[in-house]
């Protein structure tokens, strides 16, 4: 779907956070400045969440509001090995929380299965171009209920 602008893009996330559920592993996948911590922000702030950006580089943050957000950036993996350095597994399949992950593909090999795979293509300075893949099972659950 085609976003016009900031405005918009809170609506979708709006729209999308109330059909998440503990358990889920958002990918977010698009280049630098597409608007992936943007859109976690939003989704963030659905559940209550105002602190959701963080001014370091940290690998792991975590939100507590209405849910508990896990939120990794692993643009700075030199191996997805260096998963092994945090508690992947807990990120990975949360139980009592949402993952929202960045630069998911360095982590490759270590990837849940069932992930919701968000595309965001920058078609313009403020219009976006999202995309629920249709790849998974779960992803396929969301777009049913969005009606895409
Ligand atoms: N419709 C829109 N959707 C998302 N971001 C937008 C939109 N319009 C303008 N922007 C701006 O684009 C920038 C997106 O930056 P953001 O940090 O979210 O990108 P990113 O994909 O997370 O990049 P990185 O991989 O470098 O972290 C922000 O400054 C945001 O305000």
């Amino acid at each position: 779907m085609v976003i016009e602008n900031l405005n918009d893009l809170e609506k979708f996330a709006y729209s999308l956070a109330p059909l998440l559920k503990e358990g889920d592993v958002i990918n977010l996948i698009g280049d630098m400045g597409a608007g992936k911590t943007t859109l976690v922000n939003s989704l963030a702030r659905f559940f209550n969440i105002y602190d959701s950006s963080s001014p370091t580089f940290a690998i792991v943050n975590i939100y507590d509001g209405d849910i508990r957000i896990y939120h990794l950036d692993l643009y700075r993996f030199e191996s997805p090995d260096d998963l092994l350095d945090i508690d992947f597994e807990t990120y990975f399949y949360p139980e009592s929380a949402i993952t929202f992950l960045e630069w998911a593909e360095n982590g490759e090999g270590y990837l849940p299965d069932d992930m919701i795979n968000i595309r965001i293509d920058k078609l313009g300075p403020s219009t976006r171009e999202i995309t629920i893949l249709n790849d998974t099972e779960r992803a396929k659950e969301i777009n049913d209920l969005l009606g895409n």
